[in-house]
């Protein structure tokens, strides 16, 4: 049985027990589950706080667990990111009331609010700053106003929380965080993990890109086959009419409007794009 800890709460939770069912997992019915047992997939999914999932991990209790970037590298623990999962995208950056600080070095003896205090401090040591950082659990932003710090760090998504606190964000981004799959070293070659990455892949991949299917002029497949390439090859198959061909072929999801508008031009008619649902590649 593979052991996985999946985010409970927070921005992770939701779409991680997504892309688990999406793989084909068993995820859990209620919120109040904290462990799902899936026998047909030989998992193990346990419902944990995402900042205690790199823990877990890193204690090897569980094979391999889902949380976000910035989490891992504040726990501090020996635990090593396996796969990007492509949601819970953010930077994470430091910001102060409009226009007081512009460069790191305006940090240098301030009182810096986080909930990322490891990440935080080291970023800071490995650049020379000497500043004092103030652990706060969340709303971060509203620490400079009540007056316990003097600027902050935390995640930015929209902005619209910095700004709602008039605050504005300076100094280079201290990293970009996504949701990643995590494992330890020790347990990278540990078999039911190669077929859990090959699952996420295939949701993953399968979100970003469609399925085309046109038909088309023979004389003209050539030109059509260069829009549309696809993985290995298009797919030609004849049709009842010989003078035409049917093609399918994948394209990136963000290119399909582009492919559709090009096929018509050179002549492909029927043009048809349908989202996948998982895929091997
Ligand atoms: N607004 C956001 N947009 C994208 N990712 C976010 C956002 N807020 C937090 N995250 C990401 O979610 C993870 C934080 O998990 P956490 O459980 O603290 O989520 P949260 O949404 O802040 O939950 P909580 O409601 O408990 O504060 C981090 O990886 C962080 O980068
Ligand atoms: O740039 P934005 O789109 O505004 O998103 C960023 C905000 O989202 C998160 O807060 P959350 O809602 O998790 O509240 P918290 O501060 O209590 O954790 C994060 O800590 C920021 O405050
Ligand atoms: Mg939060």
């Amino acid at each position: 049985m593979l052991r996985i800890a999946v985010p409970n709460k927070g921005s992770l939770s939701e779409p991680a027990v997504t892309l688990l069912t999406e793989a084909g997992y068993r995820t859990r019915r209620s919120g109040r589950e904290l462990v799902v047992l899936d026998e047909a997939s030989e998992v193990e999914l346990f419902f944990l706080r995402p900042r205690d999932i790199a823990v877990y991990v890193g204690q090897g209790t569980v094979h391999a667990g889902i949380t976000g970037r910035d989490l891992l590298l504040d726990s501090g623990v020996d635990a090593v990111e396996h796969l990007p999962l492509g949601f819970a995208r953010s930077t994470f950056r430091f910001a102060a009331p409009a226009g007081t600080m512009s460069t790191l070095a305006d940090v240098e003896g301030k009182r810096v609010a986080t909930s990322y205090d490891v990440l935080v401090s080291q970023y800071l040591e490995s650049h020379g700053v000497q500043a004092q950082t103030v652990h706060l659990d969340g709303a971060v932003e509203s620490s400079v106003y009540l007056g316990v710090a003097d600027l902050i760090a935390d995640v930015v998504e929209t902005g619209t929380t910095l700004r709602a606190a008039g605050l504005e964000t300076f100094a280079d981004p201290i990293l970009t965080s996504e949701a990643v799959l995590i494992t330890t070293r020790q347990l990278q070659d540990e078999p039911g993990l190669a077929t859990l990455v090959r699952r996420l892949q295939g949701v993953l991949r399968a979100r970003t890109y469609v399925l085309v299917d046109y038909d088309v002029p023979a004389d003209r497949l050539d030109l059509a086959a260069q829009i549309t390439p696809g993985i290995e090859s298009p797919t030609v198959s004849p049709l009842q009419n010989p003078d035409w061909v049917a093609v399918r072929a994948m394209v990136p999801r963000r290119e399909a409007n582009r492919v559709m508008d090009e096929l018509y031009e050179v002549g492909a008619r029927a043009v048809l794009v349908s989202s996948l649902l998982a895929c091997r590649l």
